[in-house]
């Protein structure tokens, strides 16, 4: 009997000082980085930031040059095979093969895959049901849309049911109708237990569907959590929009000198600031406003927008390294 590691606890991708260089390019720079099992992780970053480079090594398409990764438990490097086994790669492109119908393609991968008889039918009529692939199933390859080409690849990635699944830039050139889709399988599959690692260069666009977020850029990861910590919304800082009918300079003035409120920046009439909520709440500090005689008009909890929180991250992180 083999022991199967994957069974333990370890998270379902482990990424510890990981590198990899390309001649003098440190195309992924020491990261370090894990996802917990059963969580939907986007992984963001600009063009080469190396997001399809750490992709490529999870999926033992590439070896490290310095560092250790595991999924399920398995070492990509020495234990290729079994990690293999428990993941599924779906790359920003793949090739279509321009004599075969949706159907045969995924039959000839499923065959690829060892999977025989009975099995292999039954796993061709569950992934074809589950990207709805069924409907379109004798229509040739080459005929599909962006959106259904996606379907395919990612009901190809399905075949050997794997546990970890990896997607590179899915929702790339989709049209609002096939990301709403693409959204909705993220989530089932989800639902299903799956763990997964997408990417995506735009930052909005995974933020419903993931539990957290991990930023990469340059080879280096900037910033990994929740999306809501970024946008600000925790217990202890709250974000307030306050708007005047005065003198925006006046309350301007009148924020900054106030020890408990934090401006983030201005904007018009309107101060976007954040509030420490475990010494401050909301009402002492509108009250405080309207004491001072401050003719204030707006005063809203919000919320930062995820691209412009993470560029406040950032300033925020550059303040820190300036400051230490
Ligand atoms: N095989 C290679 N040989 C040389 N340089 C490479 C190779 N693969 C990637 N690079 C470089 O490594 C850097 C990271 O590339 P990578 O493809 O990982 O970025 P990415 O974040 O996936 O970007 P994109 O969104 O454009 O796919 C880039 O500067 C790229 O040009």
């Amino acid at each position: 009997m083999s022991l199967d590691t994957s069974q333990s606890e370890e998270p379902a991708i482990w990424v510890e000082n990981l590198e990899r260089r390309f001649g003098s390019l440190n195309a992924v720079d020491g990261i370090s980085f894990s996802v917990e099992r059963g969580k939907v992780v986007g992984f963001i970053g600009a063009n080469g930031a190396g997001k399809t480079t750490t992709m490529r090594i999870l999926s033992t398409l590439d070896v490290p040059d310095a560092g250790q990764v595991r999924v399920m438990g398995y070492d990509v490097v020495s234990q290729a095979a079994e990690v293999r086994r428990s993941l599924g790669w779906m790359p920003d492109a793949f090739g279509k093969y321009k004599n075969l119908d949706v159907m045969e393609y995924l039959d000839f991968f499923a065959r690829a895959y060892g999977l025989k008889g009975a099995l292999r039918r039954q796993r061709l009529k569950e992934v074809s049901e589950f990207t709805e692939l069924d409907q379109i199933a004798r229509s040739p390859v080459f005929t599909l849309s962006k959106g259904q080409s996606q379907r395919l690849s990612l009901a190809r990635t399905l075949l050997n049911d794997p546990a970890v699944l990896i997607l590179d830039e899915p929702a790339a050139g989709l049209d609002p109708k096939a990301r709403v889709e693409l959204k909705r399988l993220v989530r089932l599959l989800a639902s299903m237990g799956k763990t997964l690692f997408i990417s995506s260069h735009i930052l909005s666009e995974l933020d419903e569907v993931c539990d957290s977020l991990l930023f990469i850029e340059n080879g280096k990861i900037l910033f990994q959590g929740k999306s809501d910590d970024l946008k600000g919304h925790s217990e202890e800082r709250l974000l307030l929009e306050i708007e005047t009918e005065g003198d925006p300079a006046a309350l301007l003035a009148w924020l900054h000198s106030s020890p408990a409120v934090q401006v983030d920046r201005e904007s018009g009439k309107t101060c976007f600031v954040s509030i420490d909520a475990t010494t401050t709440s909301r009402k002492e500090l509108l009250r405080d406003l309207i004491k001072d005689d401050l003719p204030i008009v707006g005063f809203r909890k919000t919320e930062r927008k995820l691209e412009e929180a993470f560029i406040h991250h950032l300033k925020v992180a550059g303040e820190r390294k300036v400051g230490s």
